[in-house]
C-alpha cells in the first residue's frame, strides 16, 4: 500500500477549500490587491488599457495581459495561463468545481508573491513576483485566467488551440509559459501543444494538482512553484510537464494515479529534471533549439481522430463501425508489442479502412515499451497498412494523428511518413542496421582515435583540446570501457571536464555504469570533483540510486560537500512520505545524516511514522541503531 491509501487525514484536504466566498470578492477586483497588500500612499501602475484588446474571447477582462513590468534588477517574466483544474478547485454543493481568483489566492502566499519588492519597484498590480529565487533573480508572472474555467475532462483541441495561440500572441513578451491545467487531460493537453508549437525556443511546462492549493495539504503549491521556478530559471525549449519535483517531456507523459500525488509518469523516457535538494537536469535529454527559426503555431489539428483498444475476442463488426467516416484516423492501442487478433475478419476490416484512407497507428497498451516487428500477430497487422507507432503514448500518437492529419496539401503517403518521423521527441525510433553496425564497431572510439591520429599542427591541438572532454564524457556516459581504455594508452588525462565542469566520473555514476567508475577510480580521476552545479560524482550516483556505484565512491573517498546536504533533511522527508526506502538507503550509503530534520522541523524517521510506512520505519531504526552501536563506522 502507498503512502497515499495510508495517509488520509494528512493528505485529504478540510472542506470548505476557501475561506468564506472569496470568489465573489476577487471576481469584483480587476487589479487582485487585496486590502491587506494595497500600499494606498504609493499607487502601483494599472493595467495597460491598451493591452485589453489583446485578449481571446475566451479570457476574463480583469485578467488580460499587462504591459512589462517595470522593475529594477535581473528579471525573468512568465505568462501563467489558468485554464482550470483541481488546483484551483472550490466545493460546491459537495463536489469540487472550478474556481476563480487564482491570482488573487497566490498573492497572499508568501512562496508565490512578494510584496515589499513588487511596491518597491512598482510593479503593475496584475504581475506577482516570487521571493528571490537564487543570486540577484527574480521571477516576475501574470496569471492570465480563463474564462470560463475548465475541470480539464471538458478540454478540447478548440481550447489547447487558444493556448496556443495565447502563447504565440505574448510569445516575445515572456521568458516563459506556464500552463495550470487539470490532470485528467493534461498529458493529451502536453501532447497537443508539443505537435502545435513549432520551433519552440522557450519553456512551456504545464502543471496542476491532485488536491486544490487551499487545502492544508495539497500538491498544487509545490506543482505550481516548481513549474514556474522550471520556466523562469531554465531555457528548456519543450512543452514539458511538471509534477512532484519531476519535469518530463510532456509528450512523454500518462497520468497513472488518480489520487496519489505523483500522478504522472513518463514512462519509456527518463525526467527531463528532477528537483530534489538540488536540481538535476537530464542535459542530455533536453531538446535542443534550433537558435533561428521562428515559432510556428500550427492551429489547424484534425478533430475526426480516435482511439480503439482491442481486446481478446474483439467483434470485427464493433471495429468496422468505429472506423466509419467521418473518422480520419485511429490510434489502435494493440497488445505487448503492438500484437492482435489475427482472425481474418477483423484483419479485413482493417485492410479496407486502411485502403479508403484511414489511418491507423499502432501503439501498445502496455506502459513501457514499444511495437516491435518479433511476432507473427504484429506482422500480420502491419501487413494490414498500420503505421507502426513505437513507444509513443497513446495520448502522444492521438495529438500527432490530429496534426499530422490537419497539416494542409499532404498525401496520404506525406502523412504517413510524417507519422513514422519523430517529430517532437515523442517516441524513440528503433536502430537501423546501419546505425547499430556503426555503433558496434566503436563509432567513438573511431572518433577519439582519428581526433588522437591529428598531430602537430596548433589547429589539430586546439580540437583536440575542445571536443576531448566531450568525447570522453560520452564515453563515460555510454559505458565504453574500450574508448576511455584508449584514451589511458594515448597518456590522456581523464580528470577533463567539459563546459559545465562535468567529467568522467560525473557522467558514469550519474549512469551507474560500475565497471567504468572502478576503472576512472584506477587511474586516479578527482573522486569529490564538483561540476559547475557544485554536484560531485557521489550525489549524482545517489540521484540515481546506483548502489554499487555509491559504494565504490565511498570506498575511494568520496563525500557529500555542505552545500550539497544543506537540504538533505527535506528531501529525506520527501523519500520517507513516498515510502522510498532505496532512495533513503542511497542517502545512508553516501554518509548523510538521516536524522537530519526537514523544512517543518521533523525528521524522515517521525514523518515515515506518521504515514504508517511500517518498512521504512524499520529501516531508519535499524540505520538509527546502527549508528549508535558503532559510531565510526559510518
Ligand atoms: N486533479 C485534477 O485536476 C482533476 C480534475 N478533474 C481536472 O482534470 O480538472
Amino acid at each position: 500500500m502507498g503512502s497515499a491509501d495510508i495517509l488520509p487525514a494528512l493528505y485529504k484536504c478540510p472542506a470548505p477549500y476557501f475561506e468564506g466566498d472569496s470568489s465573489s470578492t476577487l471576481r469584483s477586483s480587476p487589479c487582485l490587491g487585496s486590502s491587506a497588500h494595497t500600499n494606498q500612499n504609493s499607487p502601483r501602475p494599472p493595467v495597460s488599457p491598451t493591452l485589453k484588446a489583446l485578449r481571446l474571447p475566451w479570457l476574463t477582462e480583469e485578467f488580460a495581459v499587462p504591459a512589462m513590468a517595470r522593475a529594477a534588477g535581473r528579471e525573468r517574466r512568465l505568462l501563467a495561463i489558468y485554464t482550470g483544474g483541481t488546483i484551483g478547485m472550490r466545493s460546491e454543493g459537495g463536489v469540487l468545481v472550478p474556481g476563480r481568483g487564482l491570482a488573487a489566492v497566490l498573492r497572499t502566499l508568501h512562496m508565490f508573491h512578494d510584496e515589499e519588492y513588487a511596491q518597491a519597484h512598482r510593479l503593475p498590480e496584475d504581475t506577482l513576483v516570487l521571493p528571490l529565487a537564487g543570486p540577484d533573480q527574480r521571477i516576475l508572472y501574470t496569471v492570465l485566467e480563463c474564462q470560463p474555467l475548465f475541470d480539464s475532462s471538458d478540454m478540447t483541441i478548440t481550447e489547447w488551440v487558444q493556448i496556443a495561440q495565447t502563447i504565440e500572441r505574448h510569445y516575445t513578451q515572456y521568458q516563459g509559459f506556464v500552463v495550470i491545467h487539470g490532470t485528467d487531460t493534461m498529458a493529451f493537453a502536453a501532447s497537443v501543444l508539443s505537435f502545435m508549437l513549432e520551433n519552440l525556443q522557450k519553456p512551456v511546462i504545464l502543471t496542476g494538482a491532485q488536491v486544490p492549493i487551499h487545502a492544508l495539504w495539497n500538491d498544487g503549491r509545490e506543482n505550481l512553484l516548481g513549474a514556474l521556478l522550471m520556466a523562469g530559471q531554465y531555457i528548456i525549449p519543450e512543452v514539458c510537464l511538471f509534477f512532484q519535483n519531476q519535469l518530463f517531456r510532456g509528450n512523454r507523459t500518462t497520468k497513472v494515479d488518480a489520487r496519489r500525488f505523483a500522478a504522472f509518469c513518463s514512462p519509456n523516457l527518463p525526467p527531463l529534471a528532477t528537483v530534489g535538494a538540488d536540481v538535476t537536469i537530464n542535459r542530455e535529454l533536453v531538446r535542443k533549439a534550433s537558435g533561428k527559426d521562428r515559432l510556428v503555431v500550427h492551429s489547424s489539428m484534425e478533430r475526426d481522430v480516435g482511439l480503439l483498444r482491442l481486446y481478446p475476442g474483439i467483434p470485427a463488426s464493433l471495429v468496422r463501425t468505429f472506423l466509419r467516416p467521418p473518422l480520419k484516423g485511429v490510434v489502435m492501442e494493440t497488445f505487448g508489442s503492438g500484437n492482435g487478433p489475427t482472425k481474418p475478419d477483423l484483419l479485413l476490416e482493417l485492410r479496407e479502412a486502411a485502403e479508403q484512407g484511414l489511418i491507423i497507428v499502432n501503439c501498445t497498451h502496455c506502459l513501457q515499451g514499444a511495437v516491435t516487428s518479433d511476432y507473427a500477430s504484429g506482422m500480420a497487422m502491419a501487413g494490414a497498412g498500420i503505421v507502426s507507432g513505437f513507444d509513443m503514448t497513446s495520448e502522444a500518437a492521438l495529438a500527432k494523428l490530429s496534426y499530422v492529419l490537419g497539416q494542409p496539401g499532404l498525401t496520404l503517403d506525406d502523412r504517413k511518413k510524417l507519422l513514422a518521423k519523430n517529430l517532437r521527441g515523442e517516441m524513440t525510433l528503433p536502430m537501423t542496421d546501419e546505425r547499430r553496425s556503426s555503433l558496434q564497431d566503436g563509432m567513438l572510439g573511431c572518433r577519439v582515435a582519428w581526433l588522437l591520429s591529428l598531430n602537430g599542427s596548433q589547429e589539430a591541438d586546439a580540437m583536440q583540446d575542445v571536443l576531448m572532454p566531450s568525447l570522453a564524457l560520452a564515453a563515460a556516459h555510454a559505458g565504453d570501457l574500450d574508448t576511455l581504455q584508449a584514451f589511458v594508452e594515448l597518456g590522456r588525462d581523464l580528470n577533463l571536464k567539459d563546459c559545465s565542469g562535468q567529467t568522467p566520473l560525473h557522467a558514469a555514476a550519474r549512469r551507474g555504469h560500475a565497471a567504468v567508475v572502478a576503472m576512472l577510480l584506477q587511474r586516479g580521476v578527482d573522486v569529490n570533483a564538483r561540476n559547475e552545479d557544485g554536484h560531485s560524482p557521489l550525489l549524482l550516483a545517489v540521484r540515481g540510486r546506483h548502489q554499487g556505484v555509491i559504494g565504490l565512491l565511498r570506498a575511494a573517498g568520496a563525500c557529500l560537500s555542505p552545500q550539497e546536504l544543506e537540504d538533505v533533511g527535506t528531501e529525506l522527508c520527501r523519500l520517507a512520505s513516498r515510502a522510498d526506502s532505496e532512495g533513503l538507503r542511497a542517502w545512508w550509503q553516501a554518509g548523510a545524516d538521516l536524522g537530519q530534520l526537514g523544512y517543518d522541523g521533523h525528521c524522515a524517521l517521525q514523518v515515515a511514522e506518521a504515514a504508517g510506512n511500517a518498512d521504512v520505519v524499520a529501516l531508519l531504526q535499524s540505520f538509527k541503531d546502527r549508528l549508535s552501536a558503532q559510531p565510526q563506522a559510518h
